[in-house]
């Protein structure tokens, strides 16, 4: 089958796009950390490892794994010119200081022939020990300090360390796909890479899309959830505000077409970079059940919106009631259970949610992929009766992300 098909989380996952970590963890400056949102430096080579093993698991299930990187250069083949005006974008968002030094770097990249190499660096960044630097007689003031300045970074462009966390630049929704404009500049440019595959590739042109990266609020895929083929559950959290979801919702019910959403449900989590997504939180694991932090609880509020009477029109209410009857009512499935991360104990549910315990990976109902770390979650889970697909995680889960983070499923089996 051709195109997007995600009309639930826990759906049979045919098809997901993972990235595998390449030498932009190289490229990370201890002291650029909070701003480049990654909080350590891992093992790049242990961190190949652990995702090979993470992308082998899934092929067993009989899952095929795309990755973003040769998607990217499958849509530069198949569509010239594609490339140039990729590499335009790119060098307009990069950030590079000066005015010969963009050219500089452009012709550097450009001379990468292979497409599937090309698109690898512009992934892991540019050091300016790469490149020949402009000299006085041919450059302004600015390129020079900038260029020979030690007060300077190393690098002229940025490397994007967060690509491997898939699930935050695009969310596919039913057939179409959020292009989200993400809350941070360093991970705002790694939504071009989106652009053009649903832009040029030739197996996913046509995928309409819910959300642009040029709107004026921000949206990251790990808000969003979709609790059926009718139901969408999207986090208010510290990367997704409440009017990206006003733009969300009026673009499903009456801007675009195709889209099967009715209701769109709303949870307003508390802002924190350890909850910083809805999925860091709360993943659905099963028909009937979802993992939960314990902490949100309580402090929830959830608003339901659903298409108005008049065109333009958005109807919102607020729930009060608990958490498991507002996902039954969202659902449909009567009997939801929250199973709470780190068993009940709060210092173990805080040190596993940090590590992603609630963050899995649903593969079909039931089955779903955790981190080993997560020992006291993932007992709580075997004896919930869950069958659990074990991960290496000691260098990934540097990134502060798990499993579901880690993926983005292109197609699953309708429920
Ligand atoms: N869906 C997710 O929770 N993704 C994890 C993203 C981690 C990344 N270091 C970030 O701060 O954006």
């Amino acid at each position: 089958m051709k195109g997007i098909h995600v009309t639930s989380e826990i759906g049979k996952l045919k098809k997901v796009c993972l990235h595998r970590p390449g030498d932009e963890l190289l490229n990370l400056p201890p002291d650029e950390l909070e701003r480049l949102l990654f909080d350590d430096v891992p093992f790049l080579e242990v961190a190949q490892a652990e995702h090979d093993r993470f992308a082998e698991i899934l092929r067993e299930q009989g899952t095929e794994v795309l990755y973003l990187e040769q998607l990217v250069a499958e849509a530069f083949k198949a569509h010239p010119g594609a490339r140039e005006e990729f590499l335009n974008e790119y060098i307009e968002e990069a950030g590079i200081k000066g005015q010969a030094m963009p050219a500089i770097v452009r012709d550097y990249l450009n001379s990468i022939e292979d497409d599937f190499e090309f698109v690898k660096k512009t992934m892991a960044g540019v050091a300016k020990s790469e490149i020949d630097l402009p000299h006085a007689s041919s450059a302004t003031l600015d390129d020079m300090v900038s260029a020979h300045s030690d007060k300077e970074s190393d690098l002229i462009i940025d490397p994007m360390p967060n690509l491997y966390f898939t699930r935050d630049p695009f969310a596919c929704v039913g057939n179409g796909v959020s292009l989200n404009r993400m809350y941070a500049v360093t991970r705002n440019r790694e939504t071009l890479y989106g652009k053009y595959i649903f832009k040029y590739h030739p197996e996913y042109a046509d995928t309409p899309l819910w959300f642009q990266r040029d709107a004026a609020s921000h949206i990251e895929g790990g808000d969003i959830l979709n609790l059926s083929n009718k139901a969408l559950a999207v986090g208010i959290s510290q990367r997704t505000q409440a009017a990206a979801i006003d733009i969300l919702a009026q673009n499903i019910f009456w801007k675009t077409e195709g889209c099967e959403i009715e209701k769109i449900f709303a949870f307003d989590i508390p802002n924190c970079r350890a909850f910083m997504h809805l999925d860091t939180v709360f993943t659905q694991i099963d028909v009937d059940k979802f993992t939960i932090h314990p902490a949100i609880m309580g402090t929830l509020r959830v608003f339901e919106l659903t298409k108005g009477a008049t065109p333009g029109e958005v109807d919102i209410k607020e729930h009060t009631d608990s958490l498991e009857k507002i996902l039954e009512y969202a659902t449909g499935v009567d009997g939801i259970k929250l199973i709470p991360c780190g068993g009940g104990d709060p210092i173990a549910a805080a040190r596993e949610q940090w590590n992603d315990g609630s963050n899995t990976l649903c593969v079909e109902p039931g089955t779903i992929v955790v981190y080993q770390r997560n020992n006291v979650t993932n007992d709580v889970l075997y004896k919930e009766g869950l069958n659990l697909l074990v991960m290496p995680s000691a260098e990934l889960s540097r990134g502060r992300g798990g499993p579901r983070c880690m993926s983005m499923p292109f197609q699953r089996e309708d429920l």
